[in-house]
């Protein structure tokens, strides 16, 4: 590992307004500085601060320069009154040939990634006043190049939390998966990852192999949760911006993902930095948005839809969650919340109703034993079918052109 260290520390006390101003202004500056066309935040698998000193663990890609990154961000964190830069650098090297270990149950994967790691170590000093900051352009999606194995991405997503959007991005998965599709599933929502649970699987880890991860295997679908790494109190809430970024982009390019026809990504609720990040870095066919009645009234959903359309993802369409009141002792099922809020905003925007959900105990039991509704095949599970269809029915004429040269 490079580590290069600069002045030493002259800490101050702060308070916690203090703090958190300067953390933000840090994050801000980390999710702009670009190296090459990606922004470091993705890059970052650890980051302290202590008072002026700044401590990143960064995982550089191959051709990079790290004493000109550490020079550049000294320049531009200064003025956010950080003065020393301690940073922990990790450079990729070519692969020597990688097997696989998928479970049985997975299908194979036809190329393993580049992943195994070297590391070296050095020390450097350097302390630069403020100059105005480099900027460049966010990458789009379309200088994007496409997994080499994963023939769609679709995130699901939603303007906040709590709206069923999990539970809908389980049994869509499945859905894809009983269409006869070969389906993956990334956990990415850092404060509430709960696909291991509704899958069944939350008590087994993936396995490492070559310095990649190896997708669980929850029903046939290679699956991969931030849940799943884990441990006790190591808890992603209290992670920042660009932590929280450069863990997601490391589960979806460190891992031997195997040949699949849709990887469904669960993204964190909200449509902040984090998420915005994510959706400039991850070549995505399409993006779902998950709602309830109660919020498309707080103009939620919409968040969501300009942040995709700003990003040039194509919204494949809305589900209006928990839509329809199913009563649990005779099965009626009657739109309580009153009816026209999914159809409304995807006419206000242009994009398909992809389908509207009963709010119902069921759905609730059935992901809560790990068995979601189209596992199970209950009475709710045609709904997600249907939703499934309507994807499957779009798909194709936002894919992306695959590059099969491509090596992470
Ligand atoms: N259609 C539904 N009917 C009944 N309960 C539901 C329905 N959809 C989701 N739920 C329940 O609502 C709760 C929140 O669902 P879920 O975790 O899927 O939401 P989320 O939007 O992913 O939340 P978070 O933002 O916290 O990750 C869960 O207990 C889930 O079982």
């Amino acid at each position: 590992m490079f580590n290069f260290m600069k002045k030493t520390s002259t800490k101050k006390t702060e308070t916690p307004e203090q703090r958190a101003e300067r953390d933000s202004a840090v994050d801000k500056v980390l999710l702009g500085y670009e190296v090459g066309t990606i922004s470091i935040a993705t890059m970052v698998t650890g980051l302290e601060r202590d008072g002026d000193q700044l401590t990143l663990d960064l995982r550089l890609p191959v051709n990079s320069n790290p004493e000109i990154i550490q020079q550049e961000l000294g320049q531009l964190l200064h003025p956010h009154g950080i003065k020393a830069i301690h940073m922990n650098v990790r450079l990729p090297a070519p692969a020597k040939g990688t097997g696989s270990s998928l479970p049985k149950a997975m299908p194979k994967t036809t190329n393993a990634m580049d992943s195994q790691s070297k590391s070296s170590e050095t020390t450097g000093s350097k302390t630069t006043d403020a100059e105005p900051p480099i900027t460049k352009a966010a990458p789009t999606q379309a200088s994007l190049t496409a997994h080499p194995r994963i023939r769609h991405i679709i995130v699901v997503a939603s303007g906040k939390g709590g709206v069923g959007k999990s539970t809908t991005t389980v049994n869509i998965a499945l859905a894809l998966q009983k269409l006869g599709n070969r389906v993956g599933v990334l956990d990415a929502d850092i404060y509430g990852p709960s696909m291991p649970t509704m899958l069944g699987v939350d008590n087994v880890r993936p396995e490492l192999e070559n310095e990649q991860f190896v997708p669980i295997n929850a029903h046939g679908m290679a699956m991969l949760s931030i849940g799943s790494l884990l441990d006790g109190d190591n808890t992603p809430v209290a992670w920042r911006g660009p932590k929280a970024t450069g863990a997601l982009m490391q589960l979806y390019n460190q891992t031997n993902w195997p040949q699949l026809d849709y990887l469904v990504i669960d993204m964190p609720p909200g449509t902040g930095d984090i998420q915005l990040t994510l959706a400039q870095r991850i070549p995505v066919t399409g993006a779902v948005i998950v709602t309830t009645p109660q919020h498309i009234a707080l103009l939620d959903a919409q968040k969501g839809v300009e942040m995709f359309n700003k990003t040039n993802i194509p919204v494949l369409g809305v589900v209006e969650n928990m839509a329809l009141h199913t009563c649990s002792n005779c099965n009626h099922t009657e739109a309580i919340f009153g009816t026209g809020g999914g159809e409304k905003i995807a006419e206000q925007y242009q994009v398909p109703l992809l389908g509207q959900l009963p709010l119902a105990s069921g759905i609730r039991a059935q992901v809560d034993k790990g068995e979601p509704s189209v596992l199970a095949d209950d009475e709710f599970a045609p709904y997600y079918m249907s939703i499934a269809k309507n994807i499957e029915a779009n798909i194709n004429k936002f894919a992306k052109p695959i590059d099969d040269k491509r090596i992470f």
